[in-house]
């Protein structure tokens, strides 16, 4: 017989915190939160004391509850909203160089080694491990221009059991010889990307979790030629589409010779039809009001990366404007621009880029961790499916032990839940996060050893 219960697949008692809204988190005490076979969030009680336990759990085994300490928390997965696969293999050198010179010196050799699909393998699956490892539970990946090379970083994330936006990248114009493609090419391989991802979706047992996503490099390595045909690709596939925007002064002024006729960077992509409700543009960091008009005109999302923009010196987002303009903004590690592919560092960076933009306007922890979360799944436009505990979404979580073996955090007896969480946010890592959870499922991430390339 089909019963609530036998319909439930895991149960977990304890401490939840989530957001609200942007001005509000929810600290739910003593929850007992309802995952059904599906992943989905079926029921959530709030304040069940104890002995209040066994009569809510209407005979779900007790082998699928999960029963939290005082330590221990349950937080929605971290969404990162822009992350590059392949430069994951550098992260944490070539900070000597602003954008420009550091896409020539640093970037763009080691991006062409992904011509190489069984170099491809191995260290795909240590950047997705990582990322994963970290509690970014959906990430918006940019992988290479290389068609194998994109559809095997598609089969270990789906291996790996990742929520993700994938991109094969698009350059045509003003790159390296040993990294371009032609128009044509770049058109037909994007094309035969989407039909794989479709295809290898079209074979699962389980709502997919990966997703296409039309990613022109930028606009100085993409023809005018190439970025209508983008549109267009978006429009027939019903596709998201990312790419990188006012990140730095001579990329503005290098983009603004090769568009004349666009009134501004951003209008560029808006002319080529690439800007639309399902657009993630990162950094923004230098953007005319107009354009920050625009983007909310179009309702595009914005990937705020202070780690990168600090990293290669390219300026200081004013993310306080964006959302007094209501504008969708989420935090991306774009690694390697950053050095961490960790959310919770971008996180920090947004606090201390705040702080040095203006401090009576910095960022609240309250909007930071929406930022983490919520803002990132607004962003990737799945806020009806992921981002807080709301009923009926898909259950994509880290479970924090602030008391973990070798935790970075240290917690004391005048310890409340409230300053562990904010603990965990600005001192704790990936040592803190015990399980990860997507869909439903916990994540098992594989041995770091098997994941390492030499
Ligand atoms: O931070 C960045 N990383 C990149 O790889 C890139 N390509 C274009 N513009 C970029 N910005």
């Amino acid at each position: 017989m089909h019963t609530f219960a036998s319909s439930i697949s895991k149960v977990f008692y304890g401490t939840l915190i989530h957001s609200l809204s942007i001005k509000e988190i929810e600290y739910i005490r003593q929850g007992l939160l309802f995952i059904d076979d599906e992943g989905k969030i079926a029921k959530l009680v709030k304040n069940v004391p104890e002995d209040r336990v066994e009569a809510e759990l209407e005979g779900v085994d007790e082998d699928r509850v999960v029963r939290l300490n005082d330590d221990q928390f349950i937080i929605p997965g971290f969404i990162d909203t822009h992350i590059h696969a392949p430069q994951y293999t550098f992260c944490g050198n070539g900070h000597d160089l602003p954008l420009l010179e550091w896409l020539d010196t640093y970037t763009f050799p080691r991006e062409s080694k992904f011509a190489d699909k069984e170099y491809a393998h191995k260290l795909y699956t240590k950047s997705v491990a990582r990322s994963l490892r970290n509690g970014t539970t959906s990430a918006c990946w940019f992988a290479t221009i290389h068609l194998d090379a994109c559809k095997e970083l598609v089969n270990i994330i789906q291996e790996q059991g990742q929520r993700a936006y994938v991109g094969k990248v698009n350059m045509n114009q003003n790159s390296p010889d040993f990294l371009i493609e032609t128009t044509e090419s770049s058109v037909r391989d994007t094309r035969a990307f989407i039909e794989y991802v479709n295809k290898t979706n079209a074979q699962l047992n389980h709502k997919p979790l990966i997703t296409p996503i039309i990613t022109p490099r930028f606009a100085i390595s993409c023809t005018s030629d190439l970025l209508t045909e983008l549109g267009k690709l978006a429009k027939e596939y019903n596709l998201p589409i990312q790419s990188h925007l006012c990140e730095n002064m001579n990329e503005i002024g290098f983009t603004m010779s090769l568009f004349p006729q666009s009134v501004n960077y951003t209008a560029v992509y808006a002319d080529h039809g690439l800007l639309n409700d399902r657009t993630i543009m990162a950094h923004c960091v230098h953007m005319k009001d107009e354009e920050l008009d625009l983007m909310k005109e179009k309702n595009a999302g914005i990937s705020h990366c202070a780690n990168s923009n600090f990293n290669l010196k390219s300026g200081m987002a004013d993310v306080r404007k964006m959302i007094n303009k209501d504008i969708k903004v989420g935090l991306g590690t774009d690694v390697a621009g950053g050095y961490s592919p960790s959310i919770l560092e971008a996180l920090r960076a947004s606090r201390s880029c705040s702080v040095a933009r203006n401090a009576d306007t910095t960022l609240l922890v309250t909007e930071l961790f929406y930022l983490a979360t919520m803002g990132g799944a607004r962003v990737m436009e799945l806020q009806d499916t992921i981002g807080n505990f709301q009923i009926g979404k898909e259950f994509d979580a880290i479970l924090v032990n602030t008391s973990a073996d070798n935790s970075p955090v240290d917690v004391f007896d005048h310890d409340s839940i409230e300053t562990k969480f904010e603990k965990y946010l600005f001192v704790g890592d990936d040592r803190n996060n015990e399980k990860i959870y997507v869909q439903g499922k916990e994540v098992r991430l594989p041995d770091s050893k098997v994941a390492s390339h030499k």
